[in-house]
C-alpha cells in the first residue's frame, strides 16, 4: 500500500477566528436563505510539534464537548489540511463558545467555518483555498449552505446548489430589521429535525413557497412592511412543529399579533424579524407575557440582536 507523504505545517503558528451565529430558512427559504447575527464564537488555534491534539472549551458545551482529537474543530482543521496535502504535528485549541448548541442558531456551521478558515490560514501561500473553495468545503461538511454562507460573508446570504456545487451571494438588509431571538432551554438536533421532513412535497406547496421566498428577499432588503406575508413557509415548519410544540405555539402567538416570527434554522429557537427598536420592544413584551401565562418549560433566553455585516474574521499572529 502506498503511504501518502504530507508536508507538516510549521509549528508555532497562531490563528484566531471569530464567527457569527446564523439563522437559516427565515420561513420559506429552506436550505437557501440565512442571516448572520451579532452573536459570536471565537477560537484560537496554535500549531505545535508535540503530537498532542487538545481543545480547551469555555462557555457553551464546556462540559459536554470532547477535548481530544475527536473535537469537531480539531477534526475539521486536520481534514482540511490533509485535503490540501499537509498535516499538523500537534494542535492546541482554545474555544470561547457563545452560540448555543442544538437550538437552530448555526453552532455547528460556526464550528466548521472557524476550522476551515483556521486551517486555510495555517497553509503556506499557494496552497490556500479561495473563497469559492471555502464555501464549497464548508457546505459539504455541514450538508447545506444556508448557515455557512452568511457565517462566512455576513448579511443576508442567498445560496443555491447545482450539480453538487454550492454558490452564494450576500446582500445588505434594510436598516430597520431587528432580529429578536427567543432561545428555549431544550435542544433539537438538526439531524433529527431533518429526519421529520417528507421526501416529496405537493406542487401547490412548492409553488406557494417560491412566491413567499421571493417576497421575503424584497421584504428583508427594501420593504419590511411585507415581512409578515414574506415569512410564510410551506415546506418545513409544520412538519417539525410536533418536535418543538412550545416554539410553534410562541410563533403562532407572535404572528397572530402581526409580528414576523419564524423557526430559526431547524429550531427550536424562535426568531422574530422586528421593524425597528420600538417593535422589537413590543415583541419582547409579548414573548415575556406568553412565557409567563402559557404552560411552557422554563429557561428561555430572549436576545435583541443585530444583523452581522462582516462575517467571519481571521487573525494570524504572526504571519510567516
Ligand atoms: N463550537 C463547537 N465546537 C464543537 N462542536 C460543536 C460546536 N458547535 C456545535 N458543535 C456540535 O454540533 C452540535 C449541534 O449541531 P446542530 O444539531 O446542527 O445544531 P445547531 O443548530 O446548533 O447547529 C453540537 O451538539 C456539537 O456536537
Ligand atoms: N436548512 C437547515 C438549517 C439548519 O440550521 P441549524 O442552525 O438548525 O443547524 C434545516 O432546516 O435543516
Amino acid at each position: 500500500m502506498k503511504i501518502l507523504e504530507r508536508t507538516v505545517v510549521k509549528a508555532g503558528q497562531h490563528v484566531s477566528v471569530r464567527v457569527p451565529a446564523t439563522s437559516a430558512n427565515l420561513g420559506p427559504g429552506f436550505d437557501s436563505l440565512g442571516l448572520a447575527l451579532s452573536l459570536y464564537d471565537t477560537v484560537a488555534v496554535e500549531t505545535t510539534d508535540d503530537g498532542i491534539f487538545r481543545a480547551q472549551v469555555a462557555g457553551e458545551g464546556a462540559s459536554a464537548l470532547p477535548t481530544d482529537e475527536s473535537h469537531l474543530i480539531i477534526r475539521t482543521v486536520r481534514d482540511t489540511l490533509e485535503s490540501a496535502g499537509f498535516s499538523a504535528a500537534g494542535l492546541r485549541l482554545r474555544a470561547e463558545n457563545v452560540i448555543p448548541h442544538g437550538r437552530g442558531l448555526g453552532s455547528s456551521a460556526a464550528a466548521i467555518v472557524s476550522a476551515v478558515l483556521a486551517a486555510n490560514a495555517l497553509l503556506p501561500d499557494g496552497a490556500r483555498l479561495d473563497d469559492a473553495q471555502i464555501l464549497q468545503r464548508c457546505s459539504e461538511l455541514e450538508g447545506h449552505p444556508d448557515n455557512v454562507a452568511p457565517a462566512l460573508a455576513g448579511r443576508l446570504a442567498i445560496s443555491w446548489a447545482e450539480d453538487g456545487r454550492f454558490f452564494s451571494t450576500a446582500v445588505d438588509t434594510h436598516p430597520d430589521i431587528v432580529p429578536v431571538v427567543a432561545i428555549p432551554a431544550y435542544e433539537l438536533s438538526t439531524e433529527l429535525a431533518r429526519g421529520l421532513l417528507p421526501q416529496t412535497v405537493p406542487h401547490d406547496a412548492a409553488a406557494a413557497n417560491s412566491g413567499r421566498a421571493a417576497l421575503l428577499v424584497h421584504a428583508l432588503t427594501h420593504a419590511p412592511a411585507l415581512l409578515l406575508p414574506g415569512t410564510v413557509d410551506a415546506l418545513h415548519q409544520a412538519h417539525r412543529a410536533p418536535a418543538m410544540q412550545p416554539s410553534a405555539d410562541l410563533i403562532e402567538a407572535l404572528r397572530t399579533a402581526g409580528y414576523a416570527a419564524v423557526v430559526s434554522g431547524a429550531g427550536p429557537t424562535v426568531m422574530t424579524l422586528a421593524r425597528g427598536e420600538d417593535e422589537a420592544a413590543a415583541v419582547e413584551a409579548l414573548i415575556a407575557g406568553h412565557l409567563k401565562t402559557s404552560r411552557v418549560p422554563d429557561g428561555w433566553h430572549v436576545l435583541r440582536l443585530a444583523v452581522d455585516t462582516e462575517g467571519a474574521k481571521v487573525g494570524v499572529h504572526p504571519r510567516n
